[in-house]
């Protein structure tokens, strides 16, 4: 595994999922893999999960870890070819990634999009480029479109809880991406993530798969293939078993923050409409705007343990990328 940022890259997701809970059962037991290899996280945004959880892991199979702010510590970095350095960019991209391959073995990359251009973005020219020109492999932190690692902790989490035996438990999980309001833009890598690999998850025969979210705010085609689309949210809710709840900004209206009906806000009177359903977030959350308090704060919620589970995904993810090295 020379890169790791999509669903794409793990060629069986079950074991995966396998893999990474042997891992939560013996985290200590892959000491020797890491010896002398060094890991470099480089953050172009904000992050307390992604940074905490990856550097555990590498530390868990004996790594050494660096961590780069290079949003507030590094120079500005420009990422056009064939332009003159003459403006605000201090350094170029290429010589940049190819610098930190240098002290690295492997690296981890957080570019959240600029929500801007979605050409742009949905290329994503920051991501690329970086892989491109550093020469090791690179795990995504997130990128502009996708979230790879939160989305295998996402799958880890609702496979460790399922529980089929329960008492009017559907054959297979039913989960539902649910759209939430905020007051930014935030980018679709997440949803798009979360759909991608549960969509595969389907394919997989492993659970159903629906996404509810309010007119224009559909995601992108390329990541929701084979879920059912709702508009109408207690519909959705209907009989579900996990509720993924997660704000996105508009893929058709890029970048835009539409008007929605009243109502999107998961709550206790909500949760009664489905099959108890668990409830899941990817944090950071804003309490009782996305997420009412009553169900963060109920049995329901597994936001902690589902956070818990980044160490194990980014710890199978490691291994695997270090055993390629060896
Ligand atoms: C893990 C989530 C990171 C980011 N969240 C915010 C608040 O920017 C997002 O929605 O993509
Ligand atoms: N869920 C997640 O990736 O959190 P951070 O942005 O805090 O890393």
């Amino acid at each position: 595994m020379k890169l790791f940022t999509s669903v794409h890259d793990v060629p069986n997701i079950k074991q995966f999922v396998n893999d990474a809970l042997a891992l939560k059962a013996s985290p200590y037991a892959n000491q020797d893999l890491g010896k002398n290899k060094t890991l470099g996280l480089v953050f172009m945004n904000p992050s307390l999960r992604t940074r905490l959880s990856t550097q555990k892991a590498a530390l868990n199979l004996g790594m050494n870890v660096m961590v780069m702010n290079m949003d507030k510590e590094g120079w500005a970095l420009e990422t056009q070819d064939g332009v003159v350095m003459n403006g605000s960019t201090v350094e170029h991209i290429r010589e940049a990634a190819a610098v930190m391959g240098e002290y690295c073995d492997i690296l981890g990359l957080r570019s959240f999009p600029k929500l801007n251009n979605r050409d742009e973005d949905y290329n994503e020219d920051f991501f690329t480029k970086f892989v491109q020109y550093c020469g090791v492999p690179v795990v995504s932190l997130e990128s502009a479109t996708r979230h790879p690692l939160q989305s295998f902790a996402d799958l880890i989490t609702i496979h460790e809880t399922w529980n089929p035996l329960r008492v009017g438990a559907n054959a297979k999980p039913k989960v539902v991406l649910a759209w939430a309001p905020h007051v930014k833009a935030l980018p679709q890598a997440v949803p798009n993530s979360f759909a991608e690999w549960m969509c595969k998850a389907q394919q997989e025969n492993m659970l159903d798969f629906t996404i509810a979210q309010p007119e224009g705010y559909e995601l992108s085609e390329d990541f929701t293939t084979g879920a059912k689309i709702e508009y109408d949210l207690e519909t959705a809710l209907n009989g579900a078993d996990y509720i993924y709840v997660k704000n996105w900004s508009s893929y058709k209206e890029y970048g835009k923050v539409l008007t929605y009906p009243d109502g999107w806000m998961m709550n206790n009177e909500k949760l009664g409409l489905t099959n108890d359903a668990k409830v899941m977030h990817c944090l950071p959350v804003r309490r009782d705007l996305e997420l009412s308090s009553e169900i963060l704060d109920g049995p329901n919620s597994l936001v902690i343990q589902e956070a818990g589970n980044r160490l194990w995904a980014a710890q199978a993810v490691l291994k695997t990328m270090l055993e390629e090295l060896k």
